[in-house]
């Protein structure tokens, strides 16, 4: 690709544009970063170490999304109210099984200060004894989004200690406490890659979308790449994730694409440099972009659009948060 200085260009590309996918043999691209945002939704395997985290919004989409990104995921944590949203999600899918889909679709810890679960949701889950870890966290000085992360981060990487902590609990900010000790014993290079898939926290109330944001970015630098979160909307149709920087390949089934007849819509992509100002070249966007400076207070490359039947190539000097729309009926 081309280097970040010379002439700022865009260029505009036909919809069927093909794009190599670089592969595995190839010394040239050891130092690509393959990124695959559809992999959940379309329920292909993803990261053993991979987990659904539910937020505090109505959870709106079709039950066999839900089944595919539940089952392909190993961890399931509710940041407080989003337990309440899990439950009343499958009760509305309610059958004669229903009793049996509530057990079944339980989480494994339900985390925060707890101001938001009803008491209902408490009884429901408290029922289940150790099933499902109901864990306290006082502390008013991180949300119940960041309080879930430090819990994954544990749960995936220091599970012995995790467990032994719960037997003598600091119920006001241990779980942060712990994490962030263990992480520095330890060393961020040792730490197992881990995927966080995050419904909600996106297209709410807008503090909580920038706290989202900053997160994203907080927690790409502070584990070193090595806890990688998506979120999701609640209609599951908005995928919004960090594209690292350095060279990557965004990586897309072709069936993931979309029919012709409204492909447009299926493959919409914003590139929003919410962070610091970043020079970005792509290869398979509808409007490709060469040696492009882009800041919140310059330009920002909105409406763009997967053009390449594979995916596309983006080289970023910065961290920048990407966005995708996605819609179900490809996944169905
Ligand atoms: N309206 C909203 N829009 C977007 N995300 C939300 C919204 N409400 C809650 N969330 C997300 O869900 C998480 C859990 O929310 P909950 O309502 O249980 O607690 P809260 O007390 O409102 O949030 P927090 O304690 O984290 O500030 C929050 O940390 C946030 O990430
Ligand atoms: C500078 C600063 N701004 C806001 C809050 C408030 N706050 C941030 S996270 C949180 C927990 C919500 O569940 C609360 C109340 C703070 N502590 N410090």
């Amino acid at each position: 690709m081309a280097e970040n200085h010379g002439k700022e260009e865009v260029v505009e590309r036909p919809d069927d544009f093909h794009i190599d996918v670089p592969s595995d043999d190839d010394d040239n691209n050891a130092n690509i970063n393959i990124i695959e945002p559809f992999k959940l939704k379309a329920g292909l395997s993803v990261n053993s170490k991979s987990s659904l985290l539910i937020l505090n919004q109505e959870i709106n989409m079709p039950w066999v999304t839900f089944i595919k990104i539940w089952n392909s995921t190993s961890l399931h944590v509710c940041a407080d109210g989003g337990s309440n949203r899990l439950l009343a999600y499958i009760n509305k899918f309610a059958n004669s099984t229903h009793d049996d889909d509530c057990k079944k679709f339980k989480p494994d810890y339900i985390v925060g200060d707890l101001d938001s679960i009803t008491d209902k949701t408490r009884k429901f889950y408290s029922d289940m004894k150790e099933e499902v870890k109901i864990l306290l966290q006082e502390t008013q000085y991180s949300t119940d989004l960041m309080k879930s992360l430090s819990l994954i981060n544990l749960h995936f990487n220091f599970h012995k200690e995790l467990i032994n902590s719960l037997k003598e609990f600091d119920e006001h900010d241990g779980i942060e406490k712990l994490n962030k000790n263990l992480n520095k014993n330890l060393g961020f290079e040792k730490l197992s890659l881990i995927d966080v898939y995050i419904l909600g926290g996106i297209g709410g109330r807008f503090d909580q979308t920038i706290h989202s944001i900053n997160q994203l970015y907080h927690i790409s630098s502070y584990y070193h790449n090595k806890l990688h979160l998506t979120f999701f909307n609640r209609d599951f149709e908005d995928l919004v994730l960090l594209i690292p920087k350095g060279l990557n390949f965004v990586k897309i089934h072709k069936q993931q694409i979309g029919s012709k007849k409204n492909a447009k819509h299926n493959r919409v992509v914003g590139l929003l440099p919410i962070g610091k100002e970043v020079i970005i070249n792509t290869k398979g966007l509808k409007y490709d972009v060469t040696n492009w400076k882009s800041s919140i207070d310059s330009k920002v490359s909105t409406n763009n659009l997967i053009a390449g039947d594979n995916g596309f190539e983006m080289e970023c000097t910065e961290d920048i948060v990407i966005n995708f729309q996605i819609f179900d009926n490809d996944f169905a």
